[in-house]
Formats: structure tokens, sequence, C-alpha cells
């Protein structure tokens, strides 16, 4: 990325109460480059200048840290090119974190960034998320997804997956309420209320975003 993206990237992190180091800051940066690389031959992103990577996908992932902590296991759902898991796993390597997606292409990447990032709580999956409960039931503290789906068939996906204790996590925009209100009588039926919703704007935007955490009623 050039040296603007990079600022934006440092400065939009510091904005979440993150100090990336400068290995971190070095291993966001590959990653994006080897994001654009790809994303010439397979769709991975319609973003592609470096301030959007930057502050769309990088700093965007990175807010997700505003409710997550590690340690603990965290499932990524339609994770696409990696995102939010494999900005949160450069930054958090405390948490174990398996990424899903539907399609082969975008796991062979993960697969690869992976690699070049020298990653090693990482395992990126090529599964639909609604067969994964068979091999991994009640396993996760944390279940996420960004530009997944609407919030009743995430969380229903996810409910079995998720241990007791654990929280689903909806990265969302400026809907979040209408969503959270669409989906209140799916959500009661399955056993699930909303712990909190986090409002911000998108660091160096005034983009709105929601993390919508939720949690079983027990
Ligand atoms: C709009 S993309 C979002 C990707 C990424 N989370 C992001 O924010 O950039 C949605 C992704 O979900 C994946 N997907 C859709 N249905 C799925 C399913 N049932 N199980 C796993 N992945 C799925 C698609 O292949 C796609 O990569």
């Amino acid at each position: 990325m050039n040296q603007r993206a990079k600022d934006l990237l440092v400065s939009g992190a510091r904005e979440l109460g993150i100090e990336l180091n400068k290995e971190q800051l070095q291993r966001l940066d590959l990653f994006a480059e080897e994001l654009k690389k790809w994303n010439k031959k397979i769709n991975l992103t319609a973003i592609t200048d470096d301030d959007g990577i930057a502050q769309k996908h990088l700093v965007d992932s990175l807010s997700l840290l505003k409710v997550v902590r590690g340690p603990g296991k965290l499932l990524d759902i339609g994770s696409g090119g990696g995102f939010p898991g494999i900005p949160v796993q450069v930054v958090a390597p405390d948490l174990e974190v398996v990424s899903v997606d539907a399609v082969v292409k975008k796991i062979s990447f993960q697969k690869q960034a992976v690699r070049l990032l020298k990653l090693t709580n990482f395992t990126a999956l090529h599964v639909r998320a609604e067969t994964l409960a068979e091999s991994y039931p009640k396993t996760f503290h944390w279940i996420v997804s960004r530009a997944f789906s609407d919030l009743s068939s995430f969380v229903s996906m996810a409910m079995p997956l998720m241990r007791d204790d654990g929280r689903i996590v909806a990265m969302k925009g400026r809907n979040a309420a209408e969503e959270i209100a669409e989906a209140e009588t799916d959500l009661q039926a399955l056993g699930v209320a909303v712990d909190k919703v986090e409002h911000f704007n998108l660091p160096g935007t005034e983009e709105a975003r929601a993390l919508i955490v939720l949690r079983k009623v027990l």
C-alpha cells in the first residue's frame, strides 16, 4: 500500500484503541498486496484502491476488536477474502480463528495469505456454514460475520456452533436497528437476545457502523 494508505491504517487503528506495531503493519501491508494481486484473477473485492483497502477492509475488520477479546475460539462465517478474520488474527494472535467460505477460490487465497503472513492460529475451510455443526458442535466463543446475510439466517447458522457462554457478533452498517427489529421474532424463537449494540463511525469517515452482539438466553 502507498504511504497515505498505511497512515490511514495506523490512525484508523489508533482511533479504535489499537497501536499497531511495525510487524503487524508489515503483515497487514503484505496481506493488502496479496489481495490486490489475486483480485486481478479472482473476484475477492470491489475495493481495489489502497486507501479503500486500508479503511474499508483493514480498519473496518479491526473494529471487531471493540467487542471481541482473546483468548478463545473465533469463527468467521462467509469470510470471502479473509474479512474480518485475517486482520483480526494479525492483531490478536491469541484468538484461534476458523474462517469458512463456500467458494473454494476464496479459501485458496486465504490459505496462501496464511502461509505468507505466517499465521499459526488460523484455519481456512472450504465449507458451507450450514454443515459445520457436525464437526464443531458448541465450539466457539465468538461467531462473527461481515456482509454475510440477514441477522436471522446468520444467527440460526451460528447457534449450534456456539458455546453456551459464547457471543455472536454481526458487523453491520447504518440499518442495524431495522435489522434487529426485523429479526426480533426469529431471535426469540432461537432463544437469542441482543446483549449490546456498539455504534460508531468507521474511523476517518462518516460511515456509520454497528456491532450487534447477541447471546444465548440461558
Ligand atoms: C459479500 S461476501 C463478504 C465477504 C467478507 N466477509 C467481507 O466482508 O469482505 C459473502 C461471502 O459469504 C460466502 N457465503 C455465502 N453463503 C455461504 C454459506 N452458506 N457458507 C459459507 N459461506 C457462504 C460467499 O461465498 C461470500 O464469499
